[in-house]
């Protein structure tokens, strides 16, 4: 068999792979059961086959963990069977960010601008930051038996950094970790959603730090939602589920990170039920995930309204004043700790400007300017700091459009719901939104028709093919929906979604 490296092949080849890929999915399933199949193998992905080795990625080291522990036999049969020659199965975690984050507990945090012994001033900004040590403290969440996932001692209110983009969730964040038993919820469930990278895991952290110091005695448990998974499916391997949901009910205040990792009915509908008991229970629930709870599309309606029935704070992009506040702050954490280390404000400046993702990349970036500083000697200038961070610009490149960006754009734009788009209502007003959205996603990404199909509601590749042929012949008649179609490519095109 020929070496496919599915971001290198030819399209006939990658149709073929692809197909091939469906198929093992379809066996996986069919052995499994939806449930199971959807639980641990909905987002693993085809990476390359070179005729001996498949290489598959996943999103997270956990769901890598796991796969290769319990289902390494089993895939690597189906792959063999739908590939012939095939005996070696590799697992990688997919990168969602560039820059290396440091994840080394400090004991340093920074804190807010009121209580601080130590002052530093960065160089040209004048900014005066000030930091703070503070022994590290017990990261650990739950109850005996019952681990939650531990607490990154970084990540606290004093290093959150608060600007428009986040103040509402911030607030929030804050009234719920300073609350008392004997208050009533204000906000329950509080739900927190933001794009990748936003800080949602930080101020997570941050209310479960808070709660432990303020109320040790309080039963607070963190857990990403892969870890409640994995907690769940070890009670069931054990029996010892009955005592599992027990001991997750007399929770006081229950956290759940990347909540639409949360997939399996299985474990959704035993989610539902403790998101339930807590809160009738007055207990307080906080959720974080990518997108907001209606638009959960895996969940049933029922868990998407409860979820939406206390706050919902969205945090949005963060904006250049906020970006260059956790520079600044993230560079006087660095300078508290190597004399001689400094940032001038007119490089903070360039990198805010540069670097327009999200948080990491800025984390990532003083990181490495403070390394290169560390290793060479020389002083930070904005030359030195666009060569230590320049594979970080992604201004320069051009941009990768993602499908959920056009499914957004165009739901704005035409003024219709997000699940119209996915539904099968055949109104023109949702029809026409439709197909502009299938005809962006075949010109300004590299998705085949049936993946287009299938991220648009499951639709089969000759609608999409229908869609495109009919939106690029109104396009030669109409200039309106030319000028509307350019400009909704150009803001994909440049992020500005
Ligand atoms: N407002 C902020 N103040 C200080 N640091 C921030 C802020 N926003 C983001 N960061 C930093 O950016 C990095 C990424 O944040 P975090 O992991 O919390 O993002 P996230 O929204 O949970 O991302 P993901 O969806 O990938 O889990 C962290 O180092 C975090 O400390």
């Amino acid at each position: 068999m020929e070496a496919l490296n599915l971001s290198t092949t030819s399209s006939i080849e990658q149709t073929s792979i692809e197909h091939k890929w469906r198929r093992i999915q379809s066996r996986l399933r069919a052995e499994l059961g939806e449930d199971v199949f959807t639980s641990w193998f909905g987002r693993v992905e085809l990476d390359s086959c070179d005729g001996r080795v498949v290489q598959v990625s996943v999103p997270t080291k956990f769901l890598r963990n796991w796969l290769q522990s319990h289902y390494s036999d089993k895939l690597l049969a189906c792959c063999g069977t739908e590939l012939n020659g095939v005996n070696r199965l590799e697992f990688r975690v997919r990168q969602p960010h560039l820059a290396p984050v440091e994840k080394k507990p400090s004991a340093t945090v920074a804190i807010a601008e009121s209580a601080a012994p130590k002052t530093q001033t960065t160089p040209s900004s004048n900014v005066p930051l000030r930091v703070i040590s503070t022994p590290v403290r017990d990261g650990r969440t739950g109850l005996e038996g019952f681990e939650g996932s531990p607490l990154d001692p970084r990540y606290t209110f004093q290093s959150f950094v608060v600007g428009s983009p986040n103040r509402l969730a911030h607030a929030a964040a804050f009234q719920v970790a300073e609350s008392t038993p004997e208050q009533p919820l204000k906000y329950n469930p509080l739900y927190i959603h933001a794009r990748v990278g936003m800080g949602k895991t930080h101020l997570l952290h941050a209310i479960a730090w808070e709660m432990k110091a303020r109320n040790p005695n309080a039963k607070v448990l963190y857990l990403t939602a892969e870890r409640f998974m994995y907690s769940f499916a070890e009670a069931l391997q054990t029996r010892d589920a009955p005592a599992f949901k027990e001991k997750l009910r007399t929770i006081d205040l229950l956290i759940i990170d990347d909540m639409e990792f949360l997939q399996g009915r299985t474990f959704q509908q035993e989610f539902c039920h403790t998101l339930n008991s807590l809160i009738d229970g007055g207990k307080q629930v906080v959720v974080a995930a990518d997108c907001a709870p209606l638009l959960l599309e895996s969940f049933d309606a029922r868990m998407r309204s409860r979820l939406s029935g206390g706050l919902v704070a969205e945090m949005s992009a963060l904006d250049f004043d906020l970006r260059l506040k956790i520079l600044q702050r993230r560079a006087a954490e660095k300078i508290s700790l190597s004399r001689g280390f400094e940032v001038p404000g007119d490089v903070l400046e360039y990198l805010a400007t540069q670097l327009t993702e999200n948080g990491r990349e800025l984390e990532g970036a003083i990181t490495r300017l403070h390394a290169t500083w560390q290793l060479t000697g020389e002083k930070v200038t904005v030359d030195a700091a666009e060569n230590t961070i320049g594979d970080l610009i992604r201004s320069k490149e051009p941009k990768r459009v993602k499908i959920d960006d056009i499914l957004r754009i165009v739901a704005k734009h035409y003024g219709v719901q997000r699940g119209d788009l996915l539904s099968s209502r055949r109104n023109q007003s949702i029809v026409r939104p439709r197909q502009i959205g299938m005809y962006l996603a075949k010109t300004l990404t590299s998705r085949s028709l049936p993946e287009i199909g299938r991220r648009f509601g499951g639709r089969d590749h000759t609608t999409v093919l229908h869609a495109i042929r009919k939106i690029e012949s109104l396009k030669q008649a109409d200039g309106v929906l030319k000028d509307e179609l350019d400009s909704l490519s150009r803001m994909l095109k440049d992020g500005n979604v």
